[in-house]
Protein backbone atom coordinates (compact mmCIF):
# COMPACT_ATOMS: atom_id res chain seq x y z
CA UNK A 1 0.00 0.00 0.00
CA UNK A 2 1.13 3.39 -0.58
CA UNK A 3 2.71 5.15 2.76
CA UNK A 4 2.11 8.47 1.50
CA UNK A 5 -0.60 10.35 -0.68
CA UNK A 6 -0.54 14.38 -0.41
CA UNK A 7 -3.99 14.71 -2.52
CA UNK A 8 -4.17 18.06 -4.32
CA UNK A 9 -3.18 20.39 -1.18
CA UNK A 10 -2.62 23.81 -0.93
CA UNK A 11 -1.47 26.24 1.15
CA UNK A 12 -1.79 30.20 1.36
CA UNK A 13 -0.65 32.93 3.12
CA UNK A 14 -2.73 35.88 2.78
CA UNK A 15 -2.72 37.14 -0.97
CA UNK A 16 0.42 34.58 -1.58
CA UNK A 17 -0.11 30.32 -2.55
CA UNK A 18 3.33 29.30 -1.10
CA UNK A 19 2.04 25.29 -2.01
CA UNK A 20 -0.15 25.53 -5.19
CA UNK A 21 -2.62 22.01 -5.85
CA UNK A 22 0.38 19.97 -5.45
CA UNK A 23 -0.30 15.69 -5.79
CA UNK A 24 2.86 13.65 -4.25
CA UNK A 25 3.16 9.49 -3.60
CA UNK A 26 5.74 7.47 -1.94
CA UNK A 27 5.68 3.82 -1.89
CA UNK A 28 7.37 1.99 1.07
CA UNK A 29 10.91 1.73 0.74
CA UNK A 30 11.14 4.94 -1.70
CA UNK A 31 13.59 7.89 -1.53
CA UNK A 32 11.91 10.95 -2.93
CA UNK A 33 13.67 14.20 -3.21
CA UNK A 34 11.91 17.62 -3.29
CA UNK A 35 13.74 20.01 -5.49
CA UNK A 36 13.29 23.84 -6.38
CA UNK A 37 14.48 27.01 -6.40
CA UNK A 38 14.47 29.37 -3.46
CA UNK A 39 10.75 30.03 -2.06
CA UNK A 40 9.73 27.29 -4.36
CA UNK A 41 7.35 26.26 -1.20
CA UNK A 42 9.36 23.22 -0.10
CA UNK A 43 9.65 23.91 3.47
CA UNK A 44 5.58 24.94 3.40
CA UNK A 45 5.46 21.38 1.71
CA UNK A 46 7.20 20.17 4.78
CA UNK A 47 5.60 21.66 7.38
CA UNK A 48 2.01 20.39 5.61
CA UNK A 49 3.24 16.57 5.40
CA UNK A 50 4.16 16.81 9.46
CA UNK A 51 1.96 18.70 10.41
CA UNK A 52 3.56 22.19 11.68
CA UNK A 53 1.24 23.96 9.26
CA UNK A 54 -2.77 22.99 8.22
CA UNK A 55 -3.28 23.00 4.56
CA UNK A 56 -5.64 25.34 3.03
CA UNK A 57 -7.43 22.56 0.93
CA UNK A 58 -6.50 19.08 -0.17
CA UNK A 59 -5.48 16.00 1.98
CA UNK A 60 -2.84 14.16 3.25
CA UNK A 61 -3.46 10.15 3.65
CA UNK A 62 -0.28 8.08 5.61
CA UNK A 63 -1.22 4.07 5.11
CA UNK A 64 -3.95 5.15 3.56
CA UNK A 65 -5.59 6.82 6.99
CA UNK A 66 -6.61 10.83 6.66
CA UNK A 67 -4.07 12.58 8.70
CA UNK A 68 -4.59 15.98 7.42
CA UNK A 69 -5.88 17.14 10.75
CA UNK A 70 -3.16 15.65 13.11
CA UNK A 71 -1.47 18.13 15.54
CA UNK A 72 2.40 16.93 14.36
CA UNK A 73 2.64 14.99 18.06
CA UNK A 74 0.17 12.62 16.57
CA UNK A 75 1.87 12.32 13.34
CA UNK A 76 5.16 11.42 14.90
CA UNK A 77 2.94 8.62 16.73
CA UNK A 78 1.75 6.94 13.63
CA UNK A 79 5.09 7.12 11.80
CA UNK A 80 6.43 10.42 10.12
CA UNK A 81 9.21 11.64 11.85
CA UNK A 82 11.55 14.95 10.60
CA UNK A 83 14.86 16.70 11.04
CA UNK A 84 15.24 20.60 10.68
CA UNK A 85 16.91 23.05 8.32
CA UNK A 86 18.83 23.64 11.52
CA UNK A 87 20.13 20.59 13.59
CA UNK A 88 17.95 20.23 16.61
CA UNK A 89 20.02 18.33 19.58
CA UNK A 90 21.48 18.99 22.70
CA UNK A 91 25.05 20.44 22.11
CA UNK A 92 25.77 20.58 25.72
CA UNK A 93 25.10 16.59 26.12
CA UNK A 94 27.10 14.09 24.95
CA UNK A 95 26.00 11.86 21.70
CA UNK A 96 25.08 8.81 23.87
CA UNK A 97 22.70 11.53 26.50
CA UNK A 98 21.03 13.02 23.18
CA UNK A 99 20.34 9.50 21.92
CA UNK A 100 19.08 7.90 25.34
CA UNK A 101 16.54 10.97 24.80
CA UNK A 102 15.08 10.05 22.31
CA UNK A 103 15.15 6.40 23.02
CA UNK A 104 13.58 6.90 26.62
CA UNK A 105 10.92 9.20 24.63
CA UNK A 106 10.14 6.69 21.94
CA UNK A 107 9.83 4.00 24.63
CA UNK A 108 7.69 6.08 26.85
CA UNK A 109 10.13 5.82 29.26
CA UNK A 110 10.74 9.58 29.65
CA UNK A 111 8.03 10.17 31.92
CA UNK A 112 9.33 7.82 34.66
CA UNK A 113 11.13 8.38 37.64
CA UNK A 114 12.89 4.97 37.80
CA UNK A 115 13.74 2.55 34.94
CA UNK A 116 13.65 -1.20 36.07
CA UNK A 117 16.92 -3.20 34.85
CA UNK A 118 15.54 -5.10 32.24
CA UNK A 119 13.74 -1.28 30.71
CA UNK A 120 17.18 0.44 31.09
CA UNK A 121 19.56 -2.68 29.89
CA UNK A 122 16.46 -1.73 26.85
CA UNK A 123 16.86 1.44 26.06
CA UNK A 124 21.07 0.96 26.74
CA UNK A 125 20.57 -1.50 23.33
CA UNK A 126 19.16 0.74 21.54
CA UNK A 127 21.03 3.20 21.66
CA UNK A 128 24.10 1.33 20.87
CA UNK A 129 22.63 0.15 17.83
CA UNK A 130 21.79 3.49 16.73
CA UNK A 131 25.14 4.50 17.79
CA UNK A 132 26.47 1.92 15.25
CA UNK A 133 24.04 2.59 12.78
CA UNK A 134 24.63 6.69 12.78
CA UNK A 135 28.37 5.65 12.31
CA UNK A 136 28.78 7.72 15.86
CA UNK A 137 30.04 4.71 17.84
CA UNK A 138 33.64 6.21 18.55
CA UNK A 139 32.11 9.70 19.47
CA UNK A 140 29.45 8.13 22.06
CA UNK A 141 30.82 10.38 24.56
CA UNK A 142 31.65 13.67 23.18
CA UNK A 143 29.54 16.69 23.58
CA UNK A 144 27.61 17.31 20.67
CA UNK A 145 28.24 20.82 20.39
CA UNK A 146 31.86 20.04 19.65
CA UNK A 147 31.15 17.74 17.30
CA UNK A 148 31.91 18.23 13.36
CA UNK A 149 28.74 19.43 11.40
CA UNK A 150 28.38 16.47 9.66
CA UNK A 151 28.30 13.98 12.59
CA UNK A 152 25.55 16.43 14.58
CA UNK A 153 23.30 15.84 11.80
CA UNK A 154 24.27 12.40 11.96
CA UNK A 155 22.99 12.17 15.96
CA UNK A 156 19.96 14.61 15.02
CA UNK A 157 18.93 11.85 12.05
CA UNK A 158 19.59 9.11 14.37
CA UNK A 159 17.14 10.60 17.21
CA UNK A 160 14.57 10.72 15.03
CA UNK A 161 15.46 7.05 14.09
CA UNK A 162 14.94 6.38 17.58
CA UNK A 163 11.00 6.95 17.12
CA UNK A 164 11.40 4.18 14.53
CA UNK A 165 9.78 6.02 12.02
CA UNK A 166 8.18 4.81 8.78
CA UNK A 167 8.62 7.83 6.90
CA UNK A 168 11.31 10.30 7.46
CA UNK A 169 11.23 13.95 6.68
CA UNK A 170 14.87 15.67 6.17
CA UNK A 171 14.61 19.19 5.35
CA UNK A 172 18.03 20.36 3.62
CA UNK A 173 20.12 17.57 5.31
CA UNK A 174 23.50 18.70 3.91
CA UNK A 175 22.82 22.28 4.36
CA UNK A 176 25.91 24.41 5.14
CA UNK A 177 28.16 22.01 5.41
CA UNK A 178 31.92 21.09 3.46
CA UNK A 179 32.86 17.99 0.47
CA UNK A 180 33.40 15.88 3.59
CA UNK A 181 30.50 16.51 5.62
CA UNK A 182 28.26 16.61 2.44
CA UNK A 183 29.99 12.78 1.49
CA UNK A 184 29.21 11.53 5.17
CA UNK A 185 26.01 12.84 5.25
CA UNK A 186 25.24 11.67 2.05
CA UNK A 187 26.75 7.69 2.85
CA UNK A 188 24.37 7.84 6.08
CA UNK A 189 21.19 8.43 4.34
CA UNK A 190 21.82 6.03 1.59
CA UNK A 191 22.41 3.38 4.16
CA UNK A 192 19.52 3.70 5.89
CA UNK A 193 17.55 3.99 3.26
CA UNK A 194 19.21 0.61 1.51
CA UNK A 195 19.75 -1.47 4.26
CA UNK A 196 16.82 -0.89 6.46
CA UNK A 197 13.63 -0.05 3.33
CA UNK A 198 13.97 3.37 5.38
CA UNK A 199 11.05 5.36 3.34
CA UNK A 200 12.05 9.02 3.28
CA UNK A 201 11.41 12.55 1.63
CA UNK A 202 14.25 15.07 1.07
CA UNK A 203 14.37 18.30 0.28
CA UNK A 204 18.17 19.33 -0.52
CA UNK A 205 19.69 21.92 -2.56
CA UNK A 206 23.02 20.03 -3.57
CA UNK A 207 21.97 18.61 -6.57
CA UNK A 208 24.88 15.94 -6.45
CA UNK A 209 23.39 14.91 -3.20
CA UNK A 210 19.58 14.33 -5.17
CA UNK A 211 20.79 12.67 -8.24
CA UNK A 212 22.81 10.28 -5.76
CA UNK A 213 19.89 9.48 -3.50
CA UNK A 214 16.49 9.73 -5.08
CA UNK A 215 14.66 7.01 -6.65
CA UNK A 216 11.99 9.80 -7.72
CA UNK A 217 12.52 13.53 -7.65
CA UNK A 218 9.44 15.95 -7.39
CA UNK A 219 10.45 19.16 -8.81
CA UNK A 220 8.69 22.91 -7.57
CA UNK A 221 8.71 26.13 -8.97
CA UNK A 222 6.79 29.32 -6.77
CA UNK A 223 4.26 26.52 -5.45
CA UNK A 224 3.14 24.81 -8.16
CA UNK A 225 4.64 20.86 -9.35
CA UNK A 226 6.89 21.84 -12.33
CA UNK A 227 8.27 17.80 -13.20
CA UNK A 228 7.95 14.81 -11.48
CA UNK A 229 10.05 11.35 -12.09
CA UNK A 230 13.20 9.42 -11.80
CA UNK A 231 16.35 10.85 -11.74
CA UNK A 232 17.15 10.35 -15.44
CA UNK A 233 13.77 12.12 -16.22
CA UNK A 234 14.13 15.45 -14.77
CA UNK A 235 17.64 15.87 -15.64
CA UNK A 236 16.35 15.44 -19.61
CA UNK A 237 13.61 17.65 -18.50
CA UNK A 238 13.78 20.87 -20.40
CA UNK A 239 11.09 22.87 -18.70
CA UNK A 240 13.44 21.81 -15.14
CA UNK A 241 16.68 22.67 -16.73
CA UNK A 242 15.42 25.78 -18.16
CA UNK A 243 13.29 26.67 -14.34
CA UNK A 244 15.47 25.63 -12.68
CA UNK A 245 19.36 23.43 -13.21
CA UNK A 246 20.31 25.77 -15.98
CA UNK A 247 20.67 28.42 -13.09
CA UNK A 248 22.12 26.55 -11.24
CA UNK A 249 24.84 25.34 -14.20
N1 LIG B 1 4.52 31.53 7.65
C1 LIG B 1 4.57 32.18 6.49
N2 LIG B 1 3.85 33.31 6.29
C2 LIG B 1 3.88 33.96 5.12
N3 LIG B 1 4.58 33.55 4.04
C3 LIG B 1 5.30 32.43 4.17
C4 LIG B 1 5.35 31.68 5.39
N4 LIG B 1 6.16 30.62 5.22
C5 LIG B 1 6.61 30.68 3.94
N5 LIG B 1 6.10 31.77 3.31
C6 LIG B 1 6.35 32.16 1.92
O1 LIG B 1 5.98 31.06 1.13
C7 LIG B 1 6.88 30.92 0.02
C8 LIG B 1 7.50 29.53 0.03
O2 LIG B 1 8.42 29.46 1.13
P1 LIG B 1 9.17 28.11 1.53
O3 LIG B 1 10.02 28.43 2.72
O4 LIG B 1 8.21 27.02 1.63
O5 LIG B 1 10.08 27.88 0.26
P2 LIG B 1 11.34 26.93 0.09
O6 LIG B 1 11.20 26.31 -1.25
O7 LIG B 1 11.47 26.03 1.25
O8 LIG B 1 12.53 27.96 0.07
P3 LIG B 1 14.07 27.80 0.54
O9 LIG B 1 14.71 26.90 -0.44
O10 LIG B 1 14.58 29.20 0.47
O11 LIG B 1 14.05 27.24 1.95
C9 LIG B 1 7.89 32.06 0.14
O12 LIG B 1 7.47 33.11 -0.69
C10 LIG B 1 7.80 32.42 1.61
O13 LIG B 1 8.14 33.77 1.79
Amino acid sequence: MTLLKVENVSKRFGELVAVNNVSMTVEPGELRAVIGPNGAGKTTFFNLISGFLTQSSGRILFDGEDISALLPARRVWRGIARTFQITEVFPEMTTRENLRIAVEVASGYRTRTWLSRHADTEVQARVTELLRQGGLADKANRLVGELSHGDQRATEIMMALALKPRLLLLDEPTAGMGEQETYDVTQLIRRLHKDQKLSIVLIEHDMRVVFHLADRIMVLAEGTMLAEGTPGEIAANEAVQAAYLGKVA
